[in-house]
């Protein structure tokens, strides 16, 4: 399974939450990450990831692209609904090509979390 992680700056901390309960599973996956993101969940899980570019620089447009390729099976990307973001049209991108190729998209954790079971399969 090749999950795509991705987490706005008042999220990452519940990412790194996330992917530490989940890491028996995820680690079992190929991940692929924003810049930040990707840092914080090697740095402090231990877990390998493909880090693209920061968010801001484009690496929602590169995951987006790799959606689109059919190179990525689930997303989680814990937005941040109470902040402005300045690549907000690269985030709307994103989540578009989610429906456009029918890939399932958990925005928060409780659904990141179902996702997780239904793809991983987790025991
Ligand atoms: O901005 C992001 C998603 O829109 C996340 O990017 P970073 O992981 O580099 O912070």
């Amino acid at each position: 399974m090749r999950i795509a992680l991705i987490a706005h700056d008042e999220l990452k901390d519940e990412m790194v939450d996330f992917v530490t309960a989940h890491a028996d599973a995820l680690g079992g996956c190929q991940l692929v990450t924003t810049g930040t993101t990707g840092k914080r969940i090697a740095d402090e899980t231990g877990l390998a990831v493909n880090r693209q570019a920061s968010g801001p620089l484009g690496g929602d447009l590169q995951i987006g692209a790799m959606i689109a390729d059919g190179a990525i099976d689930g997303v989680v990307f814990l937005r941040d609904p109470l902040t402005a973001q300045a690549h907000e049209p690269d985030i709307s991108a994103l989540l578009r090509v989610c429906d456009v190729k029918d890939v399932p998209l958990a925005t928060n954790v409780a659904s990141a979390n179902l996702l997780v079971d239904g793809l991983l399969d987790e025991e």
